[in-house]
């Protein structure tokens, strides 16, 4: 299928584009029953589940994700139809597959609503697909568009971002600001089998934050760090955290910050809650100037990314060692 292309490639030829994304409540009541989808067989411990619930509620039991996943959609400009569905909250992946699929779908190719490479954040998107694909007879091809953690849309949108984020701070303080770029943490053990020969996750996200601070300049200093760590105690997460490294920095006299979270897509309960309520709690506590750059979220050369990446030649499925689900060990 596809006409050749002038390099000799097959262009691909895609009749839908499916965004696949995480999935958020839209109600108080629809809280619960979402973070039992996201968290079923994972030993998340209940007293962080009911933590985590009070973020929700906090906002009204509304994730922001799902608006902007429609925002995202609405601001595409491709020339198929577009489908969404998602992990862990209506609309699920399953139900737009049928969908899919009773409209004649052929050949879908699928943007995942994540820029870099983990289990969480590739083979479990991978595996959501088959799974969905399975349950429905007849259901169409559907081709995972790959990462694009270091595509020039993706940077060019946090870099923007970013300087919007430093224009927020008081003028004086703009030039000596550090940037401290953030993303899920995520087990040690997920992080180490990352990508197709391990440590991509971290990697990936090295390389994006090295981009955007060469885009900002000046040879600003800039960090890497965690935040919104689940999962049982005992076991080992990516860190520090982003809270502990604002303590850290503002005693060793950092005189302003611009946080990045360049680990997520959209600004959506881990962004708002870890960082615009907690981090910024802190800060304030703290005296410790801080502005929070916004994600990607529409920004229109992100937005044309999508487009970009649905022309370029179609991407090598993922080989079956690359970011492998974690092993459960028993309790
Ligand atoms: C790498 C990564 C991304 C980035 C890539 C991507 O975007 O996919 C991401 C995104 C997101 N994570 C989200 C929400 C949650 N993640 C949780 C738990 C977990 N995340 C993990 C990893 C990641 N998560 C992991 C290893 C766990 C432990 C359980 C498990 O092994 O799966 C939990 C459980 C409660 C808790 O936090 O303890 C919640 C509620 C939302 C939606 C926010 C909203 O509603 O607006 C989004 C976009
Ligand atoms: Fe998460």
């Amino acid at each position: 299928m596809g006409d050749l292309t002038p390099e000799g490639g097959r262009a691909p030829r895609y009749d839908a584009l499916l965004v696949v994304s995480f999935g958020g409540p839209e109600k108080p009541e629809d809280v619960m029953p979402f973070l039992e989808n996201v968290v079923r067989g994972r030993g998340v411990p209940r007293e962080r589940l009911l933590e985590v619930e009070a973020h929700y509620q906090r906002f009204g039991g509304v994730s922001p994700i799902n608006r902007q996943c429609r925002d995202l959609i609405a601001a595409l400009d491709v020339d198929v139809p577009v489908y969404w569905g998602n992990r862990n909250w209506h609309p699920f992946l399953e139900d737009t597959v049928r969908q899919m699929t009773a409209d004649g779908v052929r050949r879908a190719a699928a943007f995942v609503t994540s820029a870099h490479r983990s289990y969480s954040s590739c083979r479990q998107y991978i595996e959501d697909i088959e799974r969905a694909r399975a349950a429905v007879p007849g259901a169409p091809e559907i081709v995972k568009l790959r990462h694009f953690f270091d595509h020039p849309g993706f940077v060019a949108a946090m870099t923007d971002h970013t300087r919007e984020a430093l224009d927020r701070l008081p003028e004086g303080l703009r030039d000596r600001a550090r940037l401290v770029f953030t993303a899920h943490s995520i087990p040690i053990s997920m992080a180490e089998t990352s990508g197709p020969t391990g440590g991509a996750y971290e990697a990936g996200l090295r390389r994006t934050a090295s981009l955007v601070a060469a885009e900002i300049g000046g040879d600003r200093p800039w960090d890497l760090v965690w935040q919104s760590r689940s999962g049982p105690p005992q076991i080992p997460w990516l860190e520090p955290d982003v809270c502990d490294h604002l303590e850290e920095l503002h005693a060793a006299g950092t005189e302003a910050v611009v946080l990045v979270p360049i680990g997520f897509v959209s600004d959506h309960m881990e962004v708002v809650y870890d960082l615009d309520v907690e981090a910024k709690a802190l800060a304030e506590r703290l005296g410790l100037p801080l502005a929070r750059a916004a994600t990607a979220g529409t920004h229109p050369r992100f937005v044309r990314m999508i487009s970009e990446l649905m022309a370029e030649p179609e991407p090598a499925p993922c080989p079956a060692t690359c970011c492998p689900a974690p092993v459960r060990r028993p309790r």
